[in-house]
């Protein structure tokens, strides 16, 4: 007999909600993790991460608060302190969860889980077995294959955060949005800052809009950004550029693409999808091998915990016989963090027109928000596309402070199929940055 209705390996954010979902509907729930709990989202990621890019924005509100005469601008960074904060918000998270393990009966294992067959795996010395069997391993950090590496001592966006003091010159090689969180959260503590990107742009999914937004923020902070050369070779304290530039550094951190470790996947037979990349899933999260489901970063879609957190609600649901529909791509949002934020979801005006919308797009800018004015937080914009036929919102995009607060209206506003017109008759509060919501709104209705 099984020892478990449901065997979870993995316990990021796919992983443990999954087990809370379980649980709460009276399964026997067991969890297995070889690293800390929590996963790459908690440890490695979005939480210590998130934590860093405050550090840089207090740093740069101190400046600005001094300008007005409220406080004493002070260069002298405390770096031990806010690497001890951060430890601090990921430590209190991880009891949050192993809470949420021991009131919902859940049993957490620590080590790694090893495939012996069916659905059965060793952990340690014990072997477990369960009727369902959910891989919520995530992705991880390629392998670089960039010539003269061996000969570098450097950083991964994991070992960067046991970083015990500030570089003086950081390097950073991929400027995904991840690369460039990581470049403003250093160089708003005054770290001089390199960001190398082998593509023609920073950012390179994003906007037009934002890509020139960060470039003028980075302009502004002294990051030197260098876009559209490739890495020839590294030596110990050295990129060697293939255009002949030579840029030095103290600490080299790659930002490359993270993709799934199938190590596992292989070896139990489970189908991959079409280009190999990733585990192949069902509607209902179920792998080619019945009763094995898969989650988060191991599958593809958008790498975000919260597409990974609602995945695993919706793989239990599938086991308890109460399938619900796969997750709306487009209604997932997505975020960067630089000195404001920068949140979307759905489709750009491109995407939009290409999928054959007659689109609406409008955009305004929060140096027309009043409350804005009165924060001093009048950078950014809001932009809303929708389509002309019936007002539906097809996307959106907020780059501002707390735009990614202020972004789950539209979201709301979209999940529950409202239209345009209904976000404009929305009575907004004022003076609110929200406002700016319904003004571009009204703006699109006027459009029609
Ligand atoms: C720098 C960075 C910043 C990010 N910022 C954000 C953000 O702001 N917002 C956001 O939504 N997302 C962010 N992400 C993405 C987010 O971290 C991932 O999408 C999310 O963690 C995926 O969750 P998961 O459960 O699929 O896997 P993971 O969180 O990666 O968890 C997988 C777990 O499985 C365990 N595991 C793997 N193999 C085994 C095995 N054989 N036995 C036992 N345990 C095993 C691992 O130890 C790990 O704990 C960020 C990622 C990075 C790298
Ligand atoms: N707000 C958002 O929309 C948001 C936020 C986070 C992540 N994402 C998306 O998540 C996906 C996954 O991102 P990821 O973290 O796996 O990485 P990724 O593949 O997007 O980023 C790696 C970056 O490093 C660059 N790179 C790779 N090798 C290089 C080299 N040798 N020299 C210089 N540059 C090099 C790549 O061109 C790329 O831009 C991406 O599609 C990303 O856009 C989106």
């Amino acid at each position: 007999m099984a020892d478990y209705d449901l065997l979870v390996i993995g316990s990021g954010p796919g992983g443990y909600i999954a087990a809370e979902e379980a649980a709460k509907s009276g399964l026997k729930t067991a969890v297995v993790d070889k690293g800390p709990v929590g996963g790459t989202c908690l440890n490695s990621g979005c939480i210590p991460i998130q934590s860093y890019v405050q550090n840089g924005r207090w740093a740069l509100q101190s400046k600005q608060l001094a300008k007005y005469g409220l406080a004493q601008a002070s260069d002298d960074i405390d770096f031990k302190a806010l690497k001890a904060r951060k430890d601090q918000v990921v430590q209190q998270n991880q009891q949050g969860i192993l809470q949420i393990f021991k009131s919902n009966g859940i049993d957490f294992i620590e080590g790694e889980a090893v495939f012996v067959k069916d659905k059965t795996f060793k952990v340690n010395d014990q072997t477990l077995s369960a009727k369902n069997i959910l891989l919520a391993t995530g992705s991880r950090v390629l392998e670089p294959t960039i010539p003269g590496i061996e000969e570098v001592d450097y950083l991964t966006h994991e070992s960067f955060f046991h970083m015990e003091d500030l570089p003086e010159h950081l390097v950073i090689v991929g400027a995904s949005e991840h690369g460039v969180e990581f470049a403003f959260a250093m160089a708003a503590l005054g770290v001089k800052v390199s960001l190398i990107e082998e593509k023609a742009t920073i950012i390179p999914n994003q906007v037009k809009e934002v890509q020139d937004y960060v470039k003028q923020l980075f302009k502004k902070l002294s990051v030197e950004v260098i876009e559209g050369v490739a890495i020839d070779h590294l030596s110990s304290d050295q990129v060697h550029l293939s255009d002949g530039q030579e840029i030095g550094f103290d600490q080299l951190l790659l930002m490359l693409s993270r993709r799934p470790d199938l190590t596992m996947v292989k070896t139990m037979g489970l189908e991959l999808d079409k280009k190999g990349t990733y585990l192949a899933v069902d509607e209902n999260y179920q792998s080619s091998s019945p009763g094995i489901y898969g989650v988060g970063d191991l599958i593809g879609g958008w790498p975000f915990a919260h597409a990974a957190s609602h995945e695993g609600i919706k793989a239990v649901k599938a086991i308890l016989g109460q399938a619900e529909y796969p997750l709306d791509f487009n209604a997932v949002p997505r975020k960067m963090a630089v000195d404001v934020d920068v949140e979307s979801f759905g489709l750009h005006e491109d995407q939009a027109k290409e999928a054959g919308y007659d689109v609406m797009s409008h955009q305004i800018p929060f140096m027309m928000n009043g409350a804005a004015a009165a924060l001093e937080e009048s950078e950014g914009f809001v932009n809303i596309i929708s389509e002309r036929q019936y007002g539906q919102i097809l996307g959106g995009l907020v780059v501002g402070h707390g735009a990614s607060e202020i972004m789950h209206i539209l979201l709301a506003v979209y999940q529950c199929e409202g239209t345009i017109d209904e976000l404009a008759q929305m009575v907004f509060a004022h003076p609110t940055l929200s406002e700016t919501i319904g003004d571009v709104a009204k703006a699109l209705v006027r459009k029609y």
